[in-house]
């Protein structure tokens, strides 16, 4: 199989036994080899066939950089779940150095080595464990009509086939709910946006508890994030497989704003605009929402709302400041998304 390699990513962090290596931040290395089927972005050449090896960098440091753990044996663990969110990764071997470590001798270097696979949660899932497998949520019809709508083969005079190239767009997504196990769920929902044909997730903000907005206040809190993704999608096409993610978790639509176990908007796709009452761009609410602007605020501080008349747009930190719910949104957590609350 073939394989992406990273090699001496550091940062610091303060995991450690020892009561002065919580304190005081120390370097961690890590080597990562990503096992991954890389023959359709070497005939492409599209960054959306294989994994973008930047955005791993990034999750590692950000690992190295975030919560707590006493044994490199569990950043290991860590860093090789927020790998294996990205379902083109089989199976990664990661190894984490301490070269600093508390060792009172001479040393060159310390490190823990450990080999995941994708079949290993798949197999866990099936001890009602972790997470849901993206590909658990989807029928194999409604697999194969999102792949067959989304990467239209067709061959050339020579008889070739070659993959068409479609534009990769960004997109902003809100998920929220308040039924249920709502982290699992949206750590799931995220887990199969990322698996979608041609998808990628680049961003997850931090995860909020906040009080209903326009609604009875006397509905469960929610709790809500927001997202960013890579897509090759049009706008229709990933609104329609957002709708079959919700719907595999349990959402109806029986009362509009209801109480909902997961829910799912696209807050922004790639700049557009539309009044397209089946899809309103940028989200005709968003403006005014702090549960969307905030976590939004996470991912990317410089975000706007552009808008034809610019009433219901502008910059996410000011449309933040005048938000009415500005104040009923908590954080819960920044690193919900592994298991860590
Ligand atoms: N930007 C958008 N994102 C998601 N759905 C949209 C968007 N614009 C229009 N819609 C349409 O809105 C309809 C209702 O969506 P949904 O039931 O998720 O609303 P809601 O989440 O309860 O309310 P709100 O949109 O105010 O958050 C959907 O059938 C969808 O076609
Ligand atoms: N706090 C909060 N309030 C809401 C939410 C939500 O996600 N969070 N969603 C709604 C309809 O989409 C209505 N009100």
């Amino acid at each position: 199989m073939d394989y992406i390699t990273l090699t001496g990513i550091s940062a610091l962090g303060t995991h450690g036994v020892l009561d002065f290596e919580h304190k005081e931040p120390q370097q961690f290395v890590v080597d990562a080899v990503l096992y991954v089927d890389l023959s359709d972005a070497s005939r492409s050449d599209d960054l959306a066939d294989t994994v973008s090896y930047a955005q791993i960098a990034d999750r590692i440091v950000s690992i190295i950089q975030g919560e707590h753990c006493d044994l490199i044996e569990r950043l290991a663990q860590r860093i090789a779940d927020s790998i294996l969110l990205s379902w083109r990764v089989k199976k990664t071997i990661v190894t984490v150095h301490k070269p600093h470590a508390p060792i009172d001798h001479d040393f060159a270097d310390v490190s823990v080595t450990i080999e995941r696979m994708q079949s290993d949660y798949e197999e866990e899932q099936g001890a009602q464990s972790r997470k849901p497998s993206a590909a658990s949520l989807y029928t194999a019809q409604q697999r194969e009509t999102l792949h067959a709508e989304n990467s239209e083969e067709f061959g050339n005079s020579e008889g070739n086939t070659s993959r068409q190239k479609h534009s990769l767009y960004k997109v902003v997504l809100a998920l929220g709910g308040n039924i249920g196990d709502v982290e699992q769920t949206m750590r799931s929902a995220i887990v199969s946006l990322d698996s979608l044909p041609g998808n990628q997730v680049t961003g997850i903000s931090a995860l909020y508890s906040t009080k209903p907005w326009g609604v009875d206040q006397d509905m469960p809190d929610f709790k809500n994030a927001v997202v960013e993704i890579t897509t090759q999608m049009e706008p229709l096409q990933l609104l329609h497989a957002i709708q079959m993610i919700e719907a595999a978790h349990g959402r109806t639509r029986q009362v509009h704003w209801g109480s909902r176990p997961l829910d799912i908007d696209i807050i922004d796709f790639d700049g557009q605009v539309s009044d397209d009452p089946e899809l309103t761009l940028p989200h005709p609410r968003a403006w005014q929402r702090a549960f969307v602007l905030k976590p939004w605020m996470d991912i990317n501080p410089d975000a706007q709302i552009v808008t034809t008349d610019n009433r219901r747009g502008g910059r996410v930190c000011e449309l933040l400041d005048k938000a009415p719910d500005r104040d009923f949104v908590e954080l819960i957590s920044a690193q919900w998304i592994l298991g860590g609350m």
